[in-house]
């Protein structure tokens, strides 16, 4: 169910009229609907739940990279979540939205000493091990605390995910993970460190898919390694298939979740049962933008209606430092007046203020809108905010969570002084 959708010509999140976001919080601000948040990952749980019933035999952890707002995570900490970070700024996120570090994963090729010190005096799941200096240096610090490291390797199962080059991490090419032919080597070495335990294996090859079958693909090979790793002793207590299923920003049709986890528990659950006689090795998911790509938009206002002999700019007040996917990605996102007008729609760019030619938020887009009407950048829930930055000196957007008729600010609007306040003149 669209939890965006206009009524009486406005467009609304849930109950509450944009036009009423902008005027108590003012634009660019991003808006959030907290039934979708909701809806999107209990379609995770609820698929999780009827096909692996076993108490603790899934885990959904969160990629808090694709939207790290406290409230977003404090919401989906409430309804069970784990978290998968690839920083120790994310950890300290975590734990400041009140989430179980227990049930949290680290990600990510470059963990510092400092990181890697954070999370194991905070107890987290496991780390997801990128390469052999990595697990040295873990061994190495956990060492130095007394302390055990959980580990999963997050190996490369060189397999296409087919989506944006940049956002494809599966393959042997990309930065990530221990090439899937010398993990088991890895393993073996792993298992032989002093202060790390091996507990369980990770994938992650790639972001926006629409297609589960390169997923099922990995999960074979990962389930084949796990065999192999068995006949040598080493036994592990999960399996991590990653993130990667996408949403639909224009007329792509992803992968609906539950077809996706009914086809995966169909293969585990008979792997599950011949090999560890239906012992539950849990299963672990690492969704971000299938749970809030499309439960956020990007609130902006029209400042100004430029038109050359060549094209008409609709100039906003949101920039590619709010929302950096179409710059960087060429990335589509759906743009919706809010109010809707009659008159006659012409084909816009729309546009930032920003001092760069890729400073574009859609193109070629039929429109009909005046200057200071305000418009709706949809599917931003994910990857937005998250990738913004400060660049022309532009304080960031403020964020709003929408639950039915009440919207909650979850963000406040940074100003220019927040961002020099780190900064100081010469003596
Ligand atoms: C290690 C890891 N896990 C999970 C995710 C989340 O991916 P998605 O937002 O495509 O579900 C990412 C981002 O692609 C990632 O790098
Ligand atoms: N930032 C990307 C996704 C990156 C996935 C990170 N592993 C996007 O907006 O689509």
């Amino acid at each position: 169910m669209s939890h965006f959708s206009y009524k009486n010509g406005v467009l609304h999140v849930e109950n509450v009229a944009l036009n009423a976001v902008s005027q108590q919080f003012g634009s660019p601000t991003y808006v959030y609907s907290k039934a979708a948040l909701v809806e999107n990952f209990s379609a995770y749980a609820g698929a999780c739940q009827q096909h692996s019933p076993a108490t603790d035999s899934t885990l959904i952890c969160y990629s808090v990279k694709s939207n790290s707002n406290l409230a977003v995570l404090q919401l989906l900490s409430r309804l069970g979540s784990g978290f998968d970070i690839v920083s120790g700024g994310e950890l300290l996120r975590v734990i400041a939205a009140g989430g179980d570090t227990r049930k949290v994963i680290f990600s990510g090729v470059g963990k510092s000493r400092e990181e890697m010190r954070l999370a194991l005096s905070h107890d987290i799941l496991c780390f997801n091990v990128e390469s052999i200096p990595e697990l040295h240096r873990l061994n190495e610090v956990a060492l130095g605390m007394g302390k055990r490291a959980a580990i999963s390797l997050r190996v490369n199962p060189n397999v296409d995910a087919k989506t944006h080059p940049y956002i494809s991490t599966g393959l042997k090419e990309n930065k990530f993970g221990v090439a899937y032919d010398e993990a088991l080597a890895c393993y073996r070495s792993a298992s032989a460190l002093s202060n790390i335990d091996v507990v369980g294996i990770d994938c992650h090859i790639g972001s926006q898919l629409l297609d589960d079958a390169p997923l099922l693909e990995a999960l074979d090979k990962i389930i084949d390694l796990v065999n192999q790793l068995a006949a040598e002793n080493i036994n592990l207590h999960h399996l991590d298939i990653g993130g990667g299923i996408g949403i639909t920003y224009d007329d792509e049709k992803p992968v609906a979740i539950d077809d996706y986890l009914s086809r995966l528990f169909t293969r585990v659950n008979a792997w599950r049962q011949a090999k560890y006689k239906g012992a539950p090795i849990k299963v672990m998911f690492e969704p971000g933008r299938s749970i809030v790509g499309n439960a956020g938009i990007l609130l902006t206002e029209i400042q100004y209606l430029k038109h050359s002999e060549a094209k008409n700019f609709a100039i906003v007040d949101a920039a590619m430092n709010d929302l950096m996917r179409p710059a960087m990605y060429e990335a589509w996102h759906g743009v919706q007046t809010v109010a809707q007008r009659g008159g006659q729609a012409q084909i816009y760019d729309v546009v930032g203020p920003v001092c760069e030619s890729g400073d574009w938020l859609a193109r070629s887009r039929s429109l009909a809108i005046e200057a200071g009407d305000l418009l709706a950048l949809m599917s931003a829930g994910a990857y937005g905010m998250t990738m913004s930055s400060n660049y022309n000196t532009r304080g960031r957007a403020a964020e709003v969570m929408v639950d039915g008729d009440q919207m909650h600010l979850v963000r406040q609007r940074e100003n220019p002084a927040d961002l020099f306040a780190l900064e100081s003149l010469l003596a």
